[in-house]
């Protein structure tokens, strides 16, 4: 098959097929490596976010119960100093310097009426107020921690109560501090420090869904609704989860309750952030290991080349089998290991079987089958030889005398064993180089190159006195007619020499057959004008 239209060359195959498995190793190994620590750094980021959310939730627990603790110890100092107004001042400034956990403290009397107020800014003091917290607290008459809502002044807080009662046990109104939400708050303080600068951040969601704490301060307040992350959060699910955001980036997310006030706390990382050291990590390892990866490429190619070369090399062969040097070409082919040495063998095996039948059809082209003689087309080809060699010859133009009467008498297959006979008389009296024929049914040539008359008319001679003086099988004795033409001698043109040739012949069949007749041109002259 020729190779420009083979579909696949075998060295290309091999490589190829070398590059694609050995890529696919490495890729797999590679990518087998990044999933399974893809795959951990997830987990571990997702619990990460867990136990900080978890954290933050207890942290935040900790925080409204201390502030509870804090209101809960200056009702007991108020019970019976209600009426004390300086007292009642310096409590308010007391709990709100001191712990730094509200942005505003109060103390309502039992007609929600505000007694006193830190700071004194809010100008609230005397007012009766109905906001959500106040009435909250008047109500219960129990610790509360309201749900987010907008003050008279217009910020969103919480609010924080302790009841005050009397020593007899009258209920007499309540201290309570307020959280902002949306201003610099002890809650701010507490959430803001761990949000992280990589896209992480953490957010916390009442039971009603609103934000109470969001990096994003606009959102504060706002109702979160079609979000299955808080879905879970109302129904006071913890735990973990890889969630879409708002904005479309994906989030590992851990998110736990603070018990006290049913709050949602979110803590999330963005999924690129978490993989970042890995896809660091993995670049270093494509860097370490591509060198290792190179050789191993050299290698493969190297090997693929020396395994593929001497099947190349026997296809070439394969190739060109009928040419000469093809045995010898494949016996240069250094096949190293076994399936190669086999195709060697066998390939040798098969063009030296082929060539010795190239050569017996050649020889067949140009033999006659019944005689072994030459036939016409060797005749031809000789006389092309001698042609291109600039050499003189002469013919011999011979036919057995009445060769009917034995085809008559014993049979055809007689007449063909006399034919063989006569060819081997033929073979037996010419050299190496002349050219015996068998040209018609019983009329054989014979070219003597570089042989002149007088020495064909010889040859001639002493064939027909053999052959009439040899006895053949089941015929008897036989003779033969031989006309003799010589080139240039007798003609320049080849044609006219076979011409002669014949008339000789025919012209010894006339004088009653048994003889050689040699062709001379001035006696033919003489013969034609007579
Ligand atoms: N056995 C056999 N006979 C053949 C073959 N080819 C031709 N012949 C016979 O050769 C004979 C040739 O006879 P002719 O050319 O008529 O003449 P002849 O009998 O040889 O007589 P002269 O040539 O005149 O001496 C014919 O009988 C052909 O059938 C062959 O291959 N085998």
């Amino acid at each position: 098959m020729d190779k420009n239209n083979c579909s696949v060359d075998l060295r290309k195959l091999i490589l190829m097929l070398s590059i694609v498995s050995g890529l696919v190793i490495v890729v797999s190994a590679f990518y087998a490596a990044y999933s399974v620590q893809r795959q951990q750094l997830i987990q571990a980021s997702l619990a990460n976010n867990y136990v900080y959310a978890d954290k933050l939730a207890k942290t935040t627990d900790d925080f409204l119960g201390s502030a509870q603790q804090q209101l809960m110890f200056s009702a007991a100092v108020l019970s019976g100093k209600l009426n004390d107004k300086s007292t009642l001042a310096s409590e308010v400034d007391r709990i709100r310097l001191q712990t730094d956990s509200f942005n505003s403290v109060l103390i309502v009397d039992v007609t929600t009426e505000v007694l006193a107020t830190s700071p004194e800014a809010l100008q609230i003091t005397g007012l009766k107020l109905s906001t959500p917290g106040v009435l909250e607290s008047i109500r219960q008459r129990a610790p509360v921690i309201s749900n987010p809502y907008v003050s008279t002044a217009g910020n969103l807080l919480i609010f924080i109560s302790h009841p005050i009662f009397s020593g007899n046990g009258d209920y007499l109104g309540f201290v309570a501090g307020t959280v902002y939400l949306k201003k610099k708050s002890a809650l701010h303080r507490l959430l803001g420090e761990h949000y992280h600068k990589d896209g992480s951040y953490i957010y916390v969601v009442d039971q009603n869904r609103r934000l109470i704490y969001h990096p994003n301060a606009a959102r504060l307040g706002e109702t979160v609704d079609n979000n299955p992350l808080i879905d879970r959060l109302v129904q006071g699910d913890e735990g973990e989860s890889i969630i879409v955001n708002s904005e479309g980036v994906e989030m590992l997310t851990g998110f736990a309750i603070a018990r006290k006030t049913g709050w949602g706390v979110v803590a999330q990382r963005p999924m690129r952030a978490a993989l970042a050291p890995l896809d660091n990590l993995m670049q270093q390892v494509v860097y370490k290991t591509l060198p290792a990866v190179i050789l191993c490429f050299v290698v493969i190619v190297w090997s693929a080349k020396k395994i593929s070369m001497p099947l190349r090399m026997l296809a070439d062969g394969a190739q060109r089998m009928n040419d000469d040097g093809t045995e010898k070409n494949i016996q240069n082919v250094k096949s190293w290991y076994f399936e190669a040495q086999e195709l060697k063998k066998a390939m040798l095996l098969g063009v030296g079987l082929l060539h010795g039948n190239i050569r017996k059809l050649r020889e067949d082209l140009h033999k006659d089958p019944l005689t072994g003689l030459g036939n016409r087309r060797s005749l031809d080809a000789a006389l092309q030889k001698f042609k291109n060699l600039q050499m003189d010859f002469s013919v011999l133009s011979i036919d057995i005398d009445y060769f009917k009467t034995v085809n008559d008498t014993h049979g055809h297959d007689v007449g063909d064993t006399v034919l063989q006979h006569l060819a081997q008389f033929l073979s037996h009296i010419c050299r190496v180089d002349d050219v015996p024929c068998r040209v018609g049914g019983e009329e054989f040539i014979i070219l003597l190159p570089g042989t002149h008359k007088v020495d064909a008319a010889k040859i001639a001679e002493r064939l027909r006195q053999n052959v009439e003086a040899t006895e053949i099988p089941v015929v008897g004795k036989i003779t033969i007619s031989v006309g003799i033409s010589c080139y240039p001698e007798d003609a320049r043109d080849v044609f006219a020499v076979f011409k002669h040739g014949d008339e000789m012949l025919y012209q010894a069949k006339r004088h009653g057959r048994n003889r050689v007749e040699v062709f001379r041109p001035a006696r033919a002259d003489a013969e034609a004008s007579a």
